[in-house]
């Protein structure tokens, strides 16, 4: 069995007099991609925030590889629903750009290859499709060896061939042990995940089930 690598245990965060979480916990093992699923202000990105580390829980513990994530920022990588703006930089720039303000960096050939941009080294970011960025949001976190991905909506806005492409490389990326979280509102990204917990009014009302389309829409 492998080990988990997120732990989130009995989290509730308050925002004033409303819980936007609560009693939450779950986990998630090496290698293993969990979909939080749910509406519009379920409480995903609340949720997502805290397992990363960049929000403090009002109540509760999570330990990302042991340690408390919001400790230790630097050792997990974020995915937020918008890609950052690059402008008049290439690719190949843009990789180069991060890799200075990254101890150890992956190579840019190695991020680009892993993410299938290498074809676009040369291509001005001005010039890539939505997916392509998201795609370049990925190699840019690869390039700080993240081992632990937190992804909002990675595909929110993408065509299905878009999705389909991003998903491959999640799926790459898992094999090869990364641990990866999704907050998604969308039942068929989240079918794609090796598990789902869906999220209702901040409460994990199913904590564990697999990507069975039927039974998600039933939960
Ligand atoms: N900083 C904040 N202060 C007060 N309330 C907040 C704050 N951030 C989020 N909330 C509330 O907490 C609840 C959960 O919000 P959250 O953004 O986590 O949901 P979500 O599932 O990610 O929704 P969406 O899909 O719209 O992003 C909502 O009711 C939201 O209004």
């Amino acid at each position: 069995m492998k080990a988990n690598v997120i732990e989130v245990r009995e989290i509730r965060v308050r925002f004033g007099a409303d819980d936007a979480v609560r009693g939450v916990s779950f986990r998630v093992a090496e290698g293993e991609i969990y979909a939080l699923l749910g509406a519009r202000g379920a409480g995903k990105t609340t949720l997502l925030e805290v397992a990363a580390g960049t929000r403090r829980p009002t109540i509760g513990s999570v330990r990302v590889r042991g340690l408390d994530p919001y400790e230790r920022r630097d050792a997990v990588g974020a995915v937020w629903r918008d890609g950052g703006l690059f402008p008049g930089l290439t690719v190949a720039e843009v990789v180069d750009t991060w890799r200075r303000w990254t101890m150890d960096p992956l190579t840019r050939d190695e991020a680009l290859r892993l993410t299938g941009l290498s074809g676009l080294a040369d291509v001005p970011f001005e010039r890539l499709t939505d997916g392509q960025r998201r795609l370049l949001d990925l190699a840019l976190v690869l390039v700080g060896r993240s081992d632990v991905l937190f992804l909002d909506e990675p595909t929110a806005g993408l065509d299905e061939a878009a999705a389909r492409t991003v998903w491959a490389v999640l799926r790459v990326l898992a094999r090869a042990g990364v641990t990866i979280l999704v907050a998604t509102h969308d039942v068929d990204e989240a079918c794609r995940a090796d598990r789902i917990g869906v999220l209702d009014h901040g409460v994990l009302v199913v904590g564990d089930m697999t990507g069975d389309r039927n039974a998600v829409q039933a939960a």
